[in-house]
């Protein structure tokens, strides 16, 4: 891989760590493709793959990684600990780690604030919740085995708890939440600017079927822009100042979606985009045994 094609544009977390403003998304990318997508990736230049226990996919995504030939420490790789492993929060990581093949992440996330019980996923257990699930989760930085610690799906309401609980130290780095025109949270974005908490958008081409491809003021602006709608929707994150982990598991999108240099959106542009009158959002709360977003959260 020639070294201008990788992308220098990354954000720093509290950590001094940087993390890049683009990476590759795996919700939904099979077993039997997701490790060719992660190598597609890899060598067309993105240094950041987005996975989670959950997906069941990590040990693909581990040999897309080895694949592709890439050093293990020039790339960001996040995954995130599932719900019904609250209790089990050093086991979590460690099966993480196995299943990825790697000894560290650079950030390991709570995947949400939802301490399901894993005897009946449509129970939360009740001597336990989420403020318990940080305070161990706190244990694992200096272990080697986490470079960075965060949450994700967290909101207003349950971010305010965690960070003024006593057994609070370290402040998460970052919080992952669904992220695009139709869901730009601005809120929940304002509140985690100001606690110094990096945000990354997902599901930020508006997931699979994506009724944003539809929208007049999208395909306007990607038209005026000689871009895609796609490609437009991951520089408005970008812009906005989160980074971005669009999921694909075809060659030519991959590579389509990375094209976030040398060019930009305007203000006006931005704007135009946070204005979208329609509403939607991919991931509620629904199926989860605990609410986790309220009224004013976002
Ligand atoms: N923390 C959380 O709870 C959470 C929740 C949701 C998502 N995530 C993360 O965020 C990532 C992204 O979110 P997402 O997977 O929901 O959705 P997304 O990235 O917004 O959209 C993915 C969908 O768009 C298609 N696509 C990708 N690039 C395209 C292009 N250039 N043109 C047309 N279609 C395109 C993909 O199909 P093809 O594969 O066929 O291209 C797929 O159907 C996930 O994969 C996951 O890593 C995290
Ligand atoms: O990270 C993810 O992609 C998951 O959290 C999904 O959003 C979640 O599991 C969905 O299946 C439910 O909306």
């Amino acid at each position: 891989m020639a070294d201008n094609q990788y992308t220098k544009k990354t954000y720093t977390l509290a950590s001094g760590d940087k993390i890049p403003a683009i990476g590759l998304g795996t919700w939904q990318s099979g077993k039997n493709e997701v490790s060719e997508a992660v190598k597609h990736a890899l060598s067309v230049g993105y240094r950041y793959i987005d996975t989670a226990l959950a997906y069941g996919n990590e040990h693909e995504v581990g040999e897309g990684i080895r694949a592709s030939g890439v050093p293990r420490e020039q790339i960001w790789v996040t995954t995130k600990l599932d719900n019904p492993w609250h209790k089990r929060v050093a086991e979590g990581i460690d099966t993480s780690l196995k299943n990825l093949g790697t000894d560290y992440v650079d950030l390991y996330l709570m995947h949400w604030p939802s301490s399901t019980r894993p005897d009946d996923l449509s129970k939360h257990y009740d001597d336990w919740n989420f403020i318990d699930t940080w305070r161990e989760i706190q244990k694992l930085v200096g272990t080697g085995k986490v470079r960075n610690i965060g949450v994700s799906n967290f909101g207003i309401t349950n971010l305010e708890k965690l960070l003024n609980d006593p057994s609070t130290k370290i402040k998460p780095a970052v919080n992952q939440i669904e992220l695009h025109p139709n869901n730009p949270s601005p809120k929940l974005v304002a509140y985690c600017k100001e606690k110094g908490i990096h945000l990354t958008g997902y599901s930020c081409l508006g997931s699979t079927n994506s009724p944003l491809y539809k929208d007049e003021t999208l395909l306007s602006i990607a038209q005026a822009k000689g871009k895609t709608p796609q490609q437009v929707l991951l520089q408005w994150g970008i812009r906005n100042g989160w980074d971005v982990i669009p999921k694909s598991v075809n060659k030519d999108r991959i590579a389509g979606n990375f094209d976030i240099d040398g060019w930009s959106l305007t203000d006006e542009e931005v704007q135009k985009l946070s204005s979208l009158p329609d509403r939607f959002k991919v991931c509620s709360d629904d199926w989860l045994p605990v609410k986790v977003f309220f009224g004013d959260d976002e």
